[in-house]
């Protein structure tokens, strides 16, 4: 499948989807970062999609877990077996020649202890070596930004765990900023709100479905109101309730606001040449948050900047750290100082 030289691999491991790049083919694997194991024994029983429809519906002696969350490593020796499981599916058959180098984009909150660890378990699932690429940066070669020019490119990545915000010239971030607020908080703020308004308890897909049909940053125009299915709490009874677009907004400004606010702290460090660039060329928005309906409308208005969303931008980071195996002697070289 693969040819000689085309077998190297970039790998999104994000805290919501792993992806993995194959250079030459694109995007080969998609799935999201979750792990069933047997509580007892630890041992997996499945990864990704198998592994995700099993959330919130396994027996007492399996447990469907995201061993990544808030952007950092919560279980990490179940993370580097997931990052084992994919590598070695990716790689699967296609053995011309060498091992592949990986390109790695891991959650910018990690440890340089955990960071060694992903890059190691790379190594044992049969990379020829692993090098490690900042995840603004590797979303800005994603969202085809010019990040080797002498110019300044502003990505904000929306993930599940994370907001990265960055500011990128000359093949390096010059001002950045990552919070821990972004995909996850959207749906933990709906299941906040439904549970006190309506006293109705809904899972955690049930959340990430209204937030992606009905889910909005202010303006709710042409989003009809939504059936959903929770338990509620006073009978423990199933329940079925409808809810609207209006409330939905209302329960997610708070983590809009602190998205919004992370830019312009940013925006107010950015060096004013830098500034002026963006300006002509606008913030672009990547990360599956990045879909959030009027998002990007919300954000121009505030910071007063064109704002634009990445084409394919859940793909970004990974086909930019599919990208970056062209400028591996770069990254080569940074591992080497770093040592
Ligand atoms: N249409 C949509 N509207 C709003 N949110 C969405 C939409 N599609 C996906 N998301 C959200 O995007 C998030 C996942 O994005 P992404 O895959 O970029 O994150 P990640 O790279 O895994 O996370 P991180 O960057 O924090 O490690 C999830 O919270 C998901 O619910």
């Amino acid at each position: 499948m693969f040819g000689l030289g085309t077998k190297d691999l970039g790998i999104d491991l994000g805290t919501a989807n792993t992806l993995v790049f194959a250079k030459g083919k694109g995007i080969v694997l998609r799935e999201p970062s979750v792990v069933a194991l047997q509580t007892d024994t630890k041992k997996i029983v499945a990864v990704g999609n198998d592994a995700r429809n099993m959330i919130g519906r396994t027996p007492g002696n399996i447990i469907a877990l995201r061993p990544m969350k808030d952007g950092v490593i919560a279980d990490y020796e179940t993370t580097a077996s997931m990052m084992k499981y994919y590598i070695k599916q990716a790689i699967k058959g296609k053995g011309m020649g060498g091992k592949p180098y990986v390109m790695v984009c891991v959650p910018s909150g990690i440890t340089a202890v955990e960071q060694r660890a992903v890059l190691d378990a790379t190594r044992e699932a049969g990379a020829r070596d692993a090098y490690p690429i900042e995840e603004p940066f590797a979303a800005a070669i994603g969202a085809d930004l010019p990040v080797w020019e002498p110019t300044g490119s502003m990505v904000v990545d929306i993930g599940g765990g994370t907001t990265e915000v960055a500011v990128i010239s000359l093949g390096g971030i010059v001002t950045s900023m990552s919070i821990r607020t972004a995909g996850d908080n959207f749906d933990e703020s709906i299941i906040a709100y439904i549970r006190k308004k309506y006293n109705l308890l809904i899972g955690d897909r049930t959340a990430e479905a209204i937030k992606v049909e009905i889910g909005s940053a202010g303006e709710v125009e042409g989003l009809a109101p939504m059936e959903i299915r929770g338990r509620d709490l006073l009978t423990g009874l199933p329940k079925t309730i409808e809810i609207s677009a209006e409330e939905i907004s209302g329960a997610l400004s708070d983590t809009v606001t602190a998205i919004v606010d992370a830019v312009k702290n940013t925006l107010e460090k950015t060096p004013p040449e830098l500034a002026a660039d963006i300006m002509d060329r606008g913030i672009v928005l990547t990360g599956g948050g990045a879909l959030l309906h009027n998002l990007d409308k919300v954000m121009s208005k505030e910071t007063e900047m064109p704002v634009l969303i990445a084409d394919e931008p859940l793909d970004c980071v990974a086909i930019g750290t599919g990208k970056a195996l062209d400028h591996i002697d770069l990254f080569k070289n940074k591992a080497k100082d770093s040592r």
